[in-house]
């Protein structure tokens, strides 16, 4: 569904992908994964378009959208939950659910029972301006959001993070819902290993703009962890 070849990203002078090729099959969960600084957040700008890209090709369901605007690919299915969950806070939270609606390719206008089903949460506090919400709150506000334009493709940056414990959890059974109840396929940025062990399929591991490995789930082992993951 998703496939990345060849993807090199400069910061001005300095090259921060290398020659990056990852490959996400329709409905599996990709965790990718590293230590702070190797790329990831920006490894997924460039997915969203907001980054451009020295070279390389981005191709999603056969189509090569590398040179897409960033609203062209909201529209053809690619819904984004950015790090820090970026929630207008004087926006109520209807408000801000009703953001991703002219991204829809169906032009329903109207913000899918499924959201606040997933989330009653946010049902009860409709009115209630984002920016009263808890951290918790707000991370289910954003993937409510981006569930809005009925995406095929769902990334998420680091959903669990300053989140409460009983959260995260909740957090993980709903991208486990999303992802193997509904058919959504994923691709989550995670640091907390319990909890990309409880979601992904399988992982890709980058260390300084790079994949070094990759695999099943089940194959993320101690000596992977040691190399590329402990701090
Ligand atoms: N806007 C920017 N301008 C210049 N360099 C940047 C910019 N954003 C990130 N970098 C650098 O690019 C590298 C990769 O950063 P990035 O945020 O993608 O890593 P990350 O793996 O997502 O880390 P984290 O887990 O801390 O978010 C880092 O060295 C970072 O300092």
């Amino acid at each position: 569904m998703l496939k990345l070849s060849g993807i090199n990203q400069f910061y001005g002078q300095s090259h921060t992908l290398w020659d990056l090729d990852i490959e996400i099959a329709q409905g599996e969960c990709l965790c990718l994964m590293g230590r702070n600084g190797v790329g990831k957040t920006t490894l997924l700008n460039v997915l969203m378009g907001q980054l451009p890209i020295k070279s390389g090709q981005i191709e999603f369901d056969g189509q090569d959208i590398s040179k897409f605007s960033v609203e062209r690919r909201a529209e053809i299915g690619i819904g984004y939950v950015p790090q820090g969950r970026q929630i207008f806070p004087l926006l109520t939270v209807e408000e801000n659910l009703k953001i991703g609606l002219p991204a829809r390719r169906d032009g329903k206008r109207q913000i899918p029972d499924q959201v606040y089903e997933l989330f009653p949460v946010l049902k009860e506090m409709k009115q209630r301006r984002g920016g009263d919400l808890s951290g918790g709150q707000q991370q289910q506000l954003a993937i409510g959001r981006a569930l809005v334009l009925d995406p095929k493709l769902l990334i998420l940056d680091e959903p669990t993070e300053g989140i409460q414990p009983n959260i995260v959890s909740e957090i993980g059974d709903i991208i486990r819902k999303l992802n193997r109840d509904i058919g959504l396929t994923v691709l989550l940025v995670e640091q907390k290993l319990p909890f990309a062990r409880k979601v992904g399929d399988r992982f890709c591991l980058l260390d300084r703009g790079r994949r070094v490995a990759d695999g099943l789930m089940a194959d993320l082992n101690e000596g992977l962890i040691k190399e590329y993951l402990t701090v």
